[in-house]
C-alpha cells in the first residue's frame, strides 16, 4: 500500500507534491502550537567559522531558547543511515547547500519534537531558496536575523583550527564553503536588511566582546 502510494506520488507534477507536503507541513506545526504559544523563531547568520555555534551556546544559556542548528541537524541525519545520509554527506564534503525540502523536514521535525515556543536556528536560510521555502511551509517569520559578520581571513583561520573532526573543516571545502557564502547566503541577509530585520554584530572581535554587543 505505501509502496502504491510512493508510486502514485512518483506520478504527480512536482507542483502538486510540493503543495501537499506543504499543507501537511503547516498543519503539524500549527497543531504543536495549539493550546500553547505562537512559535518564536530567530534566524542566526554568518559565514563558515564565524561563531554562530559559539553564540548561539550563550544565548540559550540566558535565554530560554531551543538551539537548533541546521548543520548538525543535518550531520545526525547522515549518522543515522537514511537513505538521504550518502547524497548529504556528498553535498557537505563539496561544501554546496543541501536541497530546501531536507533541511526544513528536519527543521520542523525538530521543532514539533522541541516542544518550546522559542527557537533559535543556527545556519538557515543559507539561500533565498531556503527562505522561501521556510516561509510558504512552516509560515512563521522570524522575529530578527542575527547577522555575524566576520573577515574571511579570520573564519578561514578559525575553521582550520576547529578540531572538531568534521569532513568540511579542510582548506579545499572552506574556501568553497566562503564562496557559497558570498554568492548565496549574502543575498539572504541583504533580504532581511532591506525589511530593517538585521542585528549585525562585529565577530571579529573575542567571543565574549561579542556577547556582550549582543546583549547592548
Ligand atoms: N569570537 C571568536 N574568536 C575566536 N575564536 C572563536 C570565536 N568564536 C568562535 N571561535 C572558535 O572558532 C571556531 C568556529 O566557531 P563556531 O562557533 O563553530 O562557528 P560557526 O558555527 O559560525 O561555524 C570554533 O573553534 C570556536 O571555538
Ligand atoms: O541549512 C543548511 C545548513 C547547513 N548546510 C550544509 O552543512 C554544512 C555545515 O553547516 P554548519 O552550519 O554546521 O557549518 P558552520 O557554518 O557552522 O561552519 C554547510 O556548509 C552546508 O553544506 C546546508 O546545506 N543547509
Ligand atoms: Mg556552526
Amino acid at each position: 500500500m505505501r509502496g502504491g502510494l510512493v508510486a502514485s506520488a512518483r506520478l504527480l507534477p512536482r507542483p502538486l507534491v510540493r503543495w501537499f507536503l506543504q499543507r501537511r507541513a503547516q498543519q503539524d506545526i500549527n497543531e504543536n502550537m495549539s493550546g500553547g504559544k505562537k512559535v518564536k523563531i530567530i534566524f542566526v547568520l554568518g559565514g563558515p567559522g564565524s561563531g554562530k555555534g559559539t553564540q548561539c551556546s550563550n544565548i540559550v544559556e540566558h535565554f530560554g531558547f531551543i538551539h537548533l542548528s541546521a548543520g548538525e541537524l543535518l550531520r545526525a541525519e547522515i549518522n543515522s543511515g537514511s537513505e538521504n545520509g550518502t547524497m548529504i554527506d556528498t553535498i557537505i564534503k563539496e561544501g554546496k547547500i543541501v536541497p530546501s525540502e531536507i533541511t526544513i523536514k528536519l527543521l520542523q521535525e525538530a521543532i514539533i519534537k522541541g516542544g518550546n515556543d522559542k527557537y533559535i536556528i543556527d545556519g538557515f536560510p543559507r539561500n533565498e531558496e531556503n527562505r522561501v521555502v521556510f516561509e510558504s511551509v512552516i509560515n512563521i517569520s522570524p522575529e530578527f536575523v542575527l547577522f555575524f559578520d566576520c573577515s574571511e581571513e579570520e573564519m578561514e583561520r578559525r575553521l582550520l583550527g576547529r578540531n572538531q573532526g568534521r569532513s568540511d573543516d579542510n582548506i579545499e571545502t572552506i574556501r568553497k564553503r566562503l564562496k557559497v557564502f558570498v554568492e548565496s547566503s549574502l543575498p539572504v541577509i541583504e533580504y532581511y536588511e532591506s525589511k530593517g530585520m538585521v542585528k549585525k554584530i562585529d565577530a571579529t572581535k573575542p567571543a565574549p566582546e561579542v556577547f556582550e554587543d549582543f546583549l547592548n
